[in-house]
């Protein structure tokens, strides 16, 4: 289904990039069916160019007609004007999938010629190494075949799950923002490990092993994590004591209010969007 698709990037930053590798290490489509586009930053559009060998355009030199997936990546803040400055230039054919943090369908359709296909999407940085958590949402005029080629698309870089637009902010809480709180855990795991006498390369290739190995136990065996952790936990024994630390820091009440942290800013977003509409 990519065969041949033209795709067409509008946001050249970090989401994109990550999504740009793992789409071109997948080797489904060529580099060349790649465009890469981004509001003013030349130097960012050699750099990408030169790292894929994709093809970078400025936005104003972008040929509409040749767009069969528009994937809009610039921050949130942003798609107003986005919006204005494509409303007049896409194609019916082309279907938009936007990763953009909080703004709806209904925003994106709204301001878009009636009848476009529009996608909500919400990957996440691990694009890059092809193992994304992301969800897709299609807006209301998306017909089957272009859920399938986004779906197609985004299983490059990970793993997808259709899921309902509502479920799109505890999803972004979970795992759209959900790398950053792995990296700051493994930042605490290794200050602590320095503190041990480790290496802080040494530290970091333990705990991030030890993240991995632990993310596997719990997608590819049968127990639940309540299950999982407590076979590591011996009476009175070394991760009793760790745990105990864990709950008396408040450690499971901080990850629970980290996910509805995002997930609120999640609805925030939404909310200071439709204040603009309105
Ligand atoms: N970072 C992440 O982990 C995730 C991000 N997202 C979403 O991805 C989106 C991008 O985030 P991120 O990559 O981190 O942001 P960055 O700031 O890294 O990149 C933003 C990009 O948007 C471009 N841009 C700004 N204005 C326009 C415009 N008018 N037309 C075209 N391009 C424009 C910028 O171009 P220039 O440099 O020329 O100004 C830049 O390339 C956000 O909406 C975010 O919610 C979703 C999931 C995860
Ligand atoms: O922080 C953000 O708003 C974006 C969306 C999900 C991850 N990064």
């Amino acid at each position: 289904m990519l065969n041949n698709k033209s795709i067409a990037f509008l946001g050249a930053g970090n989401m994109a990039e990550a999504m740009i590798s793992g789409i071109v290490t997948a080797k489904k489509v060529s580099p060349k069916q790649v465009i890469v586009s981004n509001n003013s930053n030349k130097t960012r559009l050699h750099e990408i160019k030169a790292k894929y060998n994709v093809r970078t355009l400025s936005k104003e030199e972008l040929d509409f007609h040749e767009i069969d997936v528009l994937v809009l990546a610039m921050k949130p803040k942003d798609i107003d004007l986005v919006i204005d400055f494509i409303q007049n230039k896409v194609q019916p054919h082309t279907v938009i999938l936007s990763v953009l943090a909080g703004i709806s369908t209904s925003h994106m359709e709204e301001g878009l010629p009636n009848g476009q296909q529009v996608i909500r999407v919400m990957p996440n940085t691990s694009s890059m190494m092809r193992e994304s958590a992301t969800a897709i949402a299609p807006g209301k005029h998306v017909e089957m075949g272009e859920i399938l080629t986004a779906k197609e698309l985004l299983e490059c870089v990970g793993e997808v799950y259709v899921i309902e637009e509502e479920q799109m902010d505890i999803f972004t809480g979970i795992a759209g923002s959900g790398p950053a709180y792995f990296y700051y855990l493994m930042e605490h795991i290794e200050k602590a490990g320095i503190e041990g006498g480790l290496a802080p390369e040494l530290a970091r290739k333990i705990g991030s092993q030890t993240i991995l190995g632990a993310a596997k136990m719990m997608l590819e065996r049968t127990e639940t994590p309540t299950e999982l952790r407590e076979n590591v936990t011996s009476p009175n024994g070394t991760t009793a004591a760790g745990l105990d630390a864990l709950d008396k820091y408040g450690g499971g009440k901080a990850i629970t209010q980290a996910v509805k942290g995002a997930e609120k800013r999640s609805k925030e977003i939404s909310e200071q969007m439709q204040k603009v509409l309105v």
